[in-house]
């Protein structure tokens, strides 16, 4: 199966300001814009990409994060198969947000098993100076909620933000083979007269 290219949907959510658009248009186009505007909606861009032999298409969605667009923005949220959540490290208030930002995704996604969806923390910014939220802080945060991997980026600089998107892929494929082994393992049950078929669902 490791010829077929996959369409992956990604979402990046956080508060206005915080780089997601950034983050996005440098992984796509390789180009930063210190003077960008605010999203209204949303928009997305599509990339190829290959992960640990895996040939993806990779459809990011961007969103708005200012509070007046909510209602344009959760919409789209439906059919994610990954989610970003995204902060910066200069602002406090937007990591302080992040548990908002994961529920809202939850409730507007219908997600039917949120403790195993594949959520990426992104903190941005990391070449400005001044910061307000430590890497371990958020560290600790990812772990105390669903042990989600935890990425420093700078769309400014161009530091990790492949590699956070490839980690993105790496967590969706992670889900995808582990419901592929309980399907594998709920056949074998049907065929076999003992009960020792796979429990892991
Ligand atoms: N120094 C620095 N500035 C950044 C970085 N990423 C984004 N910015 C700047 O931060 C501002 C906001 O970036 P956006 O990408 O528009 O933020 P956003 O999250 O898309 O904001 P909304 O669309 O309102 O939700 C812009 O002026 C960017 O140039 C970064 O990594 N470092
Ligand atoms: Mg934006």
């Amino acid at each position: 199966m490791s010829g077929k290219s996959l369409l992956l949907k990604v979402i990046l959510l956080g508060d206005g300001g915080v780089g997601k658009s950034s983050l996005m248009n440098r992984y796509v186009t390789n180009k930063f814009d210190s003077q960008a505007f605010h999203t209204i909606g949303v928009e997305f861009l599509n990339r190829d990409l290959e992960v640990d032999g895996r040939f993806v298409t990779l459809q990011i969605w961007d969103t708005a994060g200012q509070e007046r667009f909510k209602s344009l923005r959760t919409p789209f949220y439906r059919g994610a198969d990954c989610c970003l959540l995204t902060f910066s490290v200069d602002d406090r208030q937007s990591f302080e947000n992040l548990s908002n930002w994961q529920k809202e995704f939850v409730y507007y996604a219908d997600v039917k098993d949120p403790e195993h969806f594949p959520f990426v923390v992104l903190g941005n910014k990391i070449d400005k100076l001044e910061r307000q939220v430590s890497m371990e802080e958020a560290q600790t945060w990812c772990m105390e909620n669903g042990n989600y991997p935890y990425l420093e980026t700078s769309a400014k600089d161009d530091t990790n933000v492949a590699v956070a998107f490839e980690e993105a892929v790496r967590q969706v494929l992670a889900v995808e083979e582990q419901l592929e082994h309980c399907m594998l393992g709920h056949t074998i049950d049907l065929h076999s007269s003992s009960k020792s078929g796979s429990s892991c669902c």
